[in-house]
């Protein structure tokens, strides 16, 4: 059987609480199949030689990690510079936030270079390989340079937007060119699966063979919506473990006499906190009944400090948080409990469990496995309700959530209300179709669907 060699930029320790969905989800998936999972190391000094760089650890009987040491500037120009200082904000639909210089496209492409020399010392002739995200669009194009024939696939996790933001993005036609390295291109959503095939058939001028493959530069792109899910039953089991349970106690006990809302989220100016902040604020100024009950809490961890839009977003959400519970707060009442830290995996799940209401409201979201992750954890007697934005990934399949366009301050308040005041009966039945997709499409039906439609391609 042949070998499954996971990319990542971020590989590692899925149970570290701010690693994000993608390192869960990929954490959660290797460890069924087993593999190599190769991504970035350390950051080290440039003068460190290439061959010590490259370090291998086996994670379990199973999984082997391979790392990749970046000098400084080589990182910092490819991970902050190109990787999320230009293509996540605009993939996210925010060309306002993206910096353009061309001295990090120079280090995307270093790094994406070194990736695949490193990585095609490691690779067996019937491996599989599957790349990972934004960060490495360019590496099956550097592996097939280096001679690797093996079958490639490539799934980008966040969005992909329409054709004319993408075509505003300085040197699109190389980027989106470098996915017809690839054997197959995994989509998180339909929608981003519209904005692909008309990128391509307007910018890219390729040849609609059929509705999910392509002709252009003398090869066949296959692509198709192939939605990431949780691993569920490790979820639910996590969720039933003592951590999980203390924290729910500790929550049930704090909150008896309160209604308890929850927010969880990296702090990313695409998950909507400023939007989701007035809209509380909505709510209690127009509903004075949710005062002294209404209570959020909202985690924001930490995430990519060093880009300066995420300094901005932090200011502009505790200014919001601030001004709200200097506002509202009453001596036995703050409003909103917001803490500026990353929340431990194992307790994730009883702070969910402990919430009536789930606030997930991103702007632009290519999934969001928070909003998947509330539905599991919670209770199928007695469900909390999930507010979702429309715009996140996870609503094509979420559609019995209370779906809401967070930039809309006021509808998104009374969706909140509604949470708060639906009945079971109408609890239990959005809970009961939701919890059902989300253990029909999990993170093992995910990976066994890319896997084998990519096994279906003919290789390059
Ligand atoms: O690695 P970081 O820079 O710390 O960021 C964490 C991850 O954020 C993004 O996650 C995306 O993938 C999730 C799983 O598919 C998805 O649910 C979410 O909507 C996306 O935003 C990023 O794409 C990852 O590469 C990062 O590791
Ligand atoms: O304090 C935190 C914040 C987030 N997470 C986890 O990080 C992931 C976030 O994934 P999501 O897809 O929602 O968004 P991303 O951060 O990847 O954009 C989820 O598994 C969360 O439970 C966590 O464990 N602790």
């Amino acid at each position: 059987m042949s070998r499954l060699v996971v990319v990542s930029n971020r590989v590692g320790d899925p149970s570290k609480p701010s690693s994000g969905g993608l390192a869960v989800a990929l954490g959660d998936a290797l460890t069924k199949s087993g593999g190599l999972w190769f991504g970035a190391g350390e950051v080290v000094d440039a003068a460190t030689p290439t061959d010590q760089r490259l370090h291998l650890k086996p994670l379990d009987n199973k999984v082997t990690l391979a790392t990749l040491d970046l000098s400084r500037e080589d990182y910092d120009g490819y991970y902050r510079g190109y990787a999320n200082g230009v293509l996540w904000p605009v993939f996210h639909y925010r060309l306002d936030l993206a910096h353009f210089e061309s001295g990090h496209l120079d280090a995307y492409r270093r790094v994406n270079r070194q990736f695949a020399q490193a990585l095609a010392s490691l690779l067996q002739p019937d491996d599989i390989i599957w790349v990972h995200d934004y960060h490495l669009i360019p590496l099956a194009a550097e592996l097939r340079a280096l001679g690797c024939q093996q079958r490639i696939g490539f799934f980008l996790h966040i969005p992909l937007p329409p054709q004319l933001i993408l075509a505003a993005l300085p040197g699109h036609d190389w980027l989106m060119r470098a996915l017809f390295a690839y054997d197959l291109v995994g989509l998180q959503s339909e929608a981003d699966m519209v904005h692909l095939r008309r990128y391509l058939v307007a910018e890219a001028h390729a040849e609609e063979l059929s509705e999910h493959s392509f002709g252009a530069f003398n090869r066949m792109l296959r692509a198709g919506a192939f939605p990431i899910g949780l691993d569920v039953d490790s979820f639910i089991a996590m969720a039933e473990a003592p951590p999980a349970q203390e924290t729910l106690a500790t929550l049930r006990q704090q909150y008896a006499q309160r209604q308890l809302l929850v927010g969880i989220d990296r702090l990313d100016y695409s998950k909507g906190l400023p939007q989701r902040m007035k809209a509380f604020r909505t709510l209690l100024e127009r509903h004075p009944e949710t005062r002294q009950q209404a209570t959020l809490v909202q985690i924001a961890a930490p995430s990519r400090e060093e880009v300066e839009a995420y300094g901005d977003i932090r200011r502009e959400l505790e200014s919001l948080c601030g001004a709200i519970n200097g506002d509202f707060s009453e001596l036995d009442w703050t409003p909103i409990r917001y803490l500026h830290k990353p929340l431990e995996r194992e307790a994730v799940p009883g702070l969910y469990r402990a919430a009536k209401v789930a606030l997930v409201t991103p702007l632009r979201d290519g999934m969001n496995l928070v909003a998947k992750e509330f539905v599991a954890a919670q209770d199928p007697a007695d469900p909390g309700v999930l507010v979702l934005s429309r715009f996140a990934g996870a609503a094509e399949q979420l559609t019995e959530a209370l779906l809401v366009n967070p930039y809309d301050t006021d509808a998104t308040a009374e969706a909140i209300l509604h949470a708060l005041k639906m009945p079971l009966e109408e609890r239990q039945l959005r809970h009961q179709r939701m919890l059902a997709n989300i253990r029909e499409h999990d993170v093992h039906a995910w990976q066994r669907r890319f896997l084998e439609t990519l096994m279906d391609v003919s290789p390059a």
